[in-house]
């Protein structure tokens, strides 16, 4: 049997461009004792991608997660017709021991069985039941600390992170302003998702947008993007505020020899006493499915809504990818095999 895979075959430069990846064949093994047969369902593309694999070697199949259905199984654990989030890559079909699956980065990485998950769609594993919904849920309450009344201000608001950010911010009492990269999103995050302000940074000068929705200060900056935005947004902020430094992705296709400079922020940080934080999804490894059931409530509840920009066709994975860093994607980006 054979498998689609897509290979990373150039270090990208600036922004990645279709002519990085090769979409190839692979023949795929026999199953050995403990082996499972894969068959990936649905495909994740993240923001980190482009920032770890100008780490990776070229030609290695390119890193992520995917769900995925078991067709064959000689692991006791593992029965044909489970669905798992596996860190497969980029590839159709996968024969792998789950004792033994490494994540791109190097990190051993079980592929975890997942529960029934109602009548929300499976693909959520990949975003708000997944990856991003758990760096939401606790990128937010743990890192930011927020206490009911106070303001939290999110970048790539109107993401897979930033979306949910906004809502559970709303769902704990706080004013949320978001920040996003086009109207209809800012439109999308006030009268769909709840949020109280959002303002698009390309148009909008963020100290003036933060003058009018946040006169009395920010207490909470849950930072997706880095760069001058984010410094804008610190030097609005609060005594005792707290940054969660959850990703930087307006700097991810910069020249690493020539990185963009931003505004000072040394200032707000000492001033105001603020705390910044950074941090990796996995830190809660340990209560990972405390985070899914947790946003699988808020959702059963009316609480929460999740959307996705469904691509479908493996081979549009690259397409699916590029797509993040033009702004096209609203909330998270998942591809249909
Ligand atoms: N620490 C962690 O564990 C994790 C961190 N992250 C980080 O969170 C951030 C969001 O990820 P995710 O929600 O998956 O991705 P998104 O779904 O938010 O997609 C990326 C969005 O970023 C915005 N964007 C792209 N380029 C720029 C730019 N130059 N300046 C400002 N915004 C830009 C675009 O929206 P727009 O139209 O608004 O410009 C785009 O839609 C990333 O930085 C990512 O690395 C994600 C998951 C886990
Ligand atoms: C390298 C840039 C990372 C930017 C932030 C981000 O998007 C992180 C996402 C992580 C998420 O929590 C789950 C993951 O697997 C993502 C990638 C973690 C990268 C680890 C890199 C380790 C290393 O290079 O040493």
């Amino acid at each position: 049997m054979k498998c689609k895979k897509f290979i990373l075959k150039n270090h990208f430069d600036g922004m990645p461009k279709k002519t990085d990846f090769k979409l190839m064949e692979e023949d795929l093994p026999p199953l050995k004792d403990g082996d499972v047969l894969f068959e990936a369902v649905f495909l994740s593309v993240d923001p980190y991608m482009r920032a770890v694999s100008s780490k990776l070697p070229i030609g290695i199949t390119m890193i992520g997660a995917q769900v995925a259905r078991v067709k064959e199984s000689k692991h006791p654990d593992f029965k044909v017709g489970d669905n798992v989030v596996g860190q497969f890559g980029w590839r159709t079909h996968t024969v792998a021991n789950p004792d033994e699956v490494v994540s791109g980065f190097g990190e051993k990485s079980r592929p975890y069985i997942l529960p029934d998950f109602g009548d929300v769609p499976l693909s959520a594993a990949l975003g708000v039941l997944g990856m991003p919904g758990n760096t939401a849920w606790f990128g937010l309450t743990k890192i930011c600390k927020p206490k009911a009344g106070e303001t939290l201000v999110v970048t790539a608001a109107a993401g897979a992170v930033g979306s949910l950010v906004g809502q559970i911010g709303k769902i704990l009492d706080l004013k949320v302003i978001g920040f996003a990269g086009a109207d209809d999103k800012c439109k999308m995050l006030t009268e769909e998702l709840n949020f109280d302000y959002a303002f698009n940074y390309k148009t909008r000068d963020i100290t003036e947008a933060l003058k009018e929705a946040a006169p009395n200060g920010v207490d909470c900056y849950f930072d997706n993007v880095g760069g001058p935005i984010s410094s804008a947004v610190m030097n609005e902020m609060n005594t005792f505020g707290r940054v969660a430094c959850c990703g930087s992705i307006s700097a991810y296709n910069a020249d690493p020899k020539n990185p963009p400079l931003a505004p000072v922020v040394q200032n707000a940080i000492v001033l105001k006493q603020l705390s910044l934080q950074g941090f990796l999804s996995s830190r809660w490894k340990d209560c990972w499915f405390e985070g899914i059931v947790q946003n699988l409530e808020f959702i059963k509840q009316g609480k929460l809504k999740f959307k996705e920009s469904v691509i479908k066709g493996f081979e549009k994975m690259d397409e699916a990818f590029l797509s993040m860093f033009t702004g096209d994607n609203t909330g998270k980006i998942v591809i249909e095999v």
